[in-house]
């Protein structure tokens, strides 16, 4: 971090580089009047790199003339840059990072000043500062000399590539090349490449930048004005290729330090740590201190990053894949093995090893760690779920009748239990004694819940050293000692809970036991692990309850067994293989071997989706003044896109709508996300960030030429016919919305079924 100003050499001022076209209008040769695309823009300034201004390589004329009014306003640009930097030379000047900050007008006032202190007393006071604010800074942790330029080269390879195997061959390539450099570079680079800043049960990581605040960055730190930033926004829609725009068209006085891999994502990690007083404030200084420091393509991935969007098309599967061969290659013991030379098989089960230890510790730094020290062959054996951290649960597949439950589990033994209509809880007992409840999504919602008291439904607490337990919480009625509905559930406080806040009591209802004694249960049988459950817990009615069960095969039985579960507020039932490999617990997986039957649903599809708001369209008549209706997407993961499946207007009260407004109306956006996949003939009349899910209850599905779900599969998207409202889902982030290949499946069920 530390380099005195002599060292630092100058840079002559780039007044004309062609990369400033980018901020005049209809200045490419090809754009004609229409929308350029990314693609076609980087192809562009390929091309025109390094040649003069006016461009001596004598482009066509009309091009010509364009170029030269472009180089005009470029002149201007520059001069009003250059009054600018006399002003305000340490914001605009890239120089030192501490000797920025020192002079920036946010740090606190007992800062020190930066006349006559030396430079490294300077960074240490400034360092212990940044600690007092942020807690320790991850100094080893996450450190990498790597230069993030290299990571932006292969980042613009990739997002120049549309063959996923190229793709996991340039990425492996990469980890391999860096592994040799040194093992630890490649926790940091994982995570720049996954588009993460750390496990999802860490908390404390949003970025929570808004487009607005970044845009007003972009304009304060690469000297465009905001007005030429919106204005391009709204033509190009990504705020990283302004920014790489405005930043290589900036006059710089000295050649910037390069930036390394480990100081962007330590820094990364910072703004989102950032809280408080001006956190605002100091996450922009941040950023401008990374931003003056970019050269080349790093400003456009450097902003795609703090928006926690890359847009290359690199899927975190993907990710998984090409680590997988880079650590394969990186433990075996000959130097000279190449990716080409593993065998398909071993590389198979690597992956696949790799795979199942993420569901179990969705880490990336254990799971790459533990790779390193003991072998990717050997992540099985070494890891594996452990209190504290939260696993991916196991989902369940949906069904329409219980003819077809029966049909699936055909001379199988297995179970069916109440589907409790709550919130998934998973509760970890740890070695000190401490008590955390985790989230479907594994974020930490121990706070959520200050009357839960595990030793209350310890057996023997002595004897329980820890364990891990899948359950339900469920909102619950003590005086009349029954289930309350999801709705009373949903109106309890989700933030700074206190035991005086609390009126509606949950009660707990487990289904599973999935580690005891640091013993994993997850490989016996659903019936050894209910045989564990009932022996390491007991019931505490009204607090803690096993899941009402019953096993039989009988259509009858189960048909009364279904409508009792709902008689007592449940959603149907959760039919489980019993006996078996088939009923071991699979971490993350939908499986085939757990099926939920949900009363509401028989009529439908056989389940509600989650879909994510993308836009709204104005109310009229009773509704003016609020939004009549959505444009809502499922989420491909395959792609990270949200492709719109079905307007909805019907199933929202008043209030709902109301309360939709005020928090929809802040995440309006300027222009459709590059991410939306949608039809022109289908355009909201506001787009929104997306932040929110809402439940959705469908009669059925079809196949619709102005929705795009799933449309990779079919010529036409599937869509949803009558979709109707049912709640906001809290529990869920945007990306864990219903999948287009979960919609596909619906879809090509339903077909079935009629055929
Ligand atoms: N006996 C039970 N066994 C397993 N899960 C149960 C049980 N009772 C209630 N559940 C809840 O049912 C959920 C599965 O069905 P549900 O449709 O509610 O899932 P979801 O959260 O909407 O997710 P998705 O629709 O993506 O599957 C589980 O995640 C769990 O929260
Ligand atoms: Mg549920
Ligand atoms: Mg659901």
């Amino acid at each position: 971090m530390r380099r005195s100003l002599a060292g630092l050499t100058f840079t002559p001022l780039r007044l004309s580089s062609p990369r400033s076209l980018l901020f005049m209008s209809s200045s490419l040769p090809s754009s004609a009047g229409k929308k350029p695309k990314q693609a076609t823009l980087a192809r562009f300034f390929t091309s025109m790199k390094n040649k003069p201004p006016g461009g001596s390589s004598s482009p066509e004329k009309a091009t010509k003339h364009k170029l030269e009014s472009g180089i005009n306003e470029i002149n201007s640009e520059g001069a009003s840059a250059i009054k600018k930097l006399k002003h305000v030379s340490a914001v605009q000047t890239p120089v030192e990072p501490s000797d920025m900050s020192s002079n920036s007008s946010s740090l606190p006032s007992s800062a020190p000043s930066s006349g006559g202190v030396d430079a490294s007393q300077k960074s240490r006071e400034l360092t212990l500062k940044v600690e007092e604010e942020q807690g320790p800074i991850e100094n080893d942790h996450y450190s990498s000399n790597i230069p993030y330029s290299e990571v932006c080269e292969v980042f613009n390879e990739i997002e120049a590539t549309s063959s996923r195997l190229e793709i996991i061959r340039i990425c492996s390539d990469f980890f391999t090349k860096i592994m040799k450099q040194s093992s630890k570079n490649l926790i940091p680079t994982t995570y720049l490449f996954i588009n993460r800043l750390g496990p999802d049960y860490e908390p404390g990581l949003e970025l929570g930048l808004g487009e607005n605040l970044l845009m007003k960055t972009i304009s304060e730190s690469c000297g465009k004005s905001m007005s030429q930033i919106k204005l391009k926004y709204k033509e190009i829609g990504d705020l990283g290729e302004i920014a790489m725009g405005a930043r290589n068209v900036q006059p710089t006085m000295f050649k910037p330090k390069p930036l390394t891999v480990g100081e962007v994502f330590k820094s990364l990690r910072s703004i989102a740590k950032t809280q408080g007083k001006d956190s605002q404030l100091r996450k922009v200084k941040l950023i401008k201190r990374m931003l003056t420091a970019c050269q080349g393509v790093e400003a456009k991935f450097l902003i795609r990053s703090l928006e926690s969007k890359l847009r290359i098309g690199l899927a975190e599967k993907t990710v998984l894949i090409s680590l997988s061969k880079a650590l394969l290659l990186h433990g075996g013991n000959e130097e000279s093995s190449r990716v080409d030379d593993i065998p398909m098989d071993a590389l198979e089960s690597a992956q696949q090893k790799i795979r199942d230890a993420f569901c179990q510790v969705p880490n990336y730094e254990l799971v790459i760690n533990s790779c390193l020290e003991h072998g990717i062959m050997n992540l099985d054996q070494f890891c594996t779920l452990r209190p504290g951290i939260p696993l991916k649960p196991m989902l369940a597949k949906p069904t329409k009748a219980i003819n077809e439950v029966l049909d699936r589990f055909q001379g199988e033994t297995f179970t069916s239990e109440y589907k409790y209509d709550g919130e998934r809880a998973q509760v970890h007992l740890l070695d000190d004694g401490t008590m955390r409840i985790y989230s479907r999504n594994g974020e930490n919602m121990t706070e959520r819940y200050p009357e839960i008291r595990i030793t209350d439904f310890i057996q023997d607490i002595d004897a329980t050293k820890n364990l891990i337990l899948d359950c339900e919480a469920v909102a619950w009625d003590k005086e009349q000692g029954k289930i309350l509905p999801f709705q009373v559930l949903s109106t309890r406080k989700r933030k700074d809970v206190e035991l005086s806040d609390i009126k509606v009591k949950v009660c707990l209802f487990a289904f599973d036991i999935l580690c005891h004694n640091g013993e994993r249960l997850i490989n016996k049988s659903l019936r050894e692990r209910r045989d564990c459950l009932t022996k390491v817990t007991k019931v505490v009615p009204g607090e803690f309850q096993y899941a009402t069960q019953i096993v039989t095969d009988n259509l009858d039985e189960l048909q009364k067994f279904l409508d009792e579960s709902v008689n007592q507020s449940c959603e149907g039932l959760m039919v489980k293989m019993l006996e078996g490999p088939e009923s071991h617990y699979e971490p993350s997986k939908r499986s085939r071997n757990w099926l939920k039957l949900k009363k509401d649903y028989l009529e439908g599809i056989g389940d509600s989706l989650d879909l994510c708001v993308i836009g709204a369209y104005y109310g009229r008549g009773k509704r003016t003044g609020t939004y009549g209706g959505f444009l809502l997407g499922c989420y491909n993961q395959d792609s990270g896109e949200f492709e719109t499946c079905c307007k909805i207007g019907t199933g929202f009260s008043d209030e709902m709508l109301q309360q939709l407004h005020e928090r929809l109306t802040p995440t309006i956006i300027d222009g459709p996300k590059a991410t939306f996949v949608f039809d022109s003939s289908a355009e909201p009349d506001v787009w929104f960030e997306p932040t929110t899910l809402f439940e959705v209850l469908t009669a059925d599905l079809s196949l619709s030429p102005i929705y795009k779900a799933g449309s990779a599969t079919f010529d036409k998207g599937v869509s949803l016919r009558f979709p109707r409202f049912l709640r906001i889902r809290e529990d869920k982030g945007v990306e864990d919305a219903t999948s287009s290949e979960q919609i596909v499946e619906l879809y090509e069920n339903q077909s079935h079924m009629q055929n």
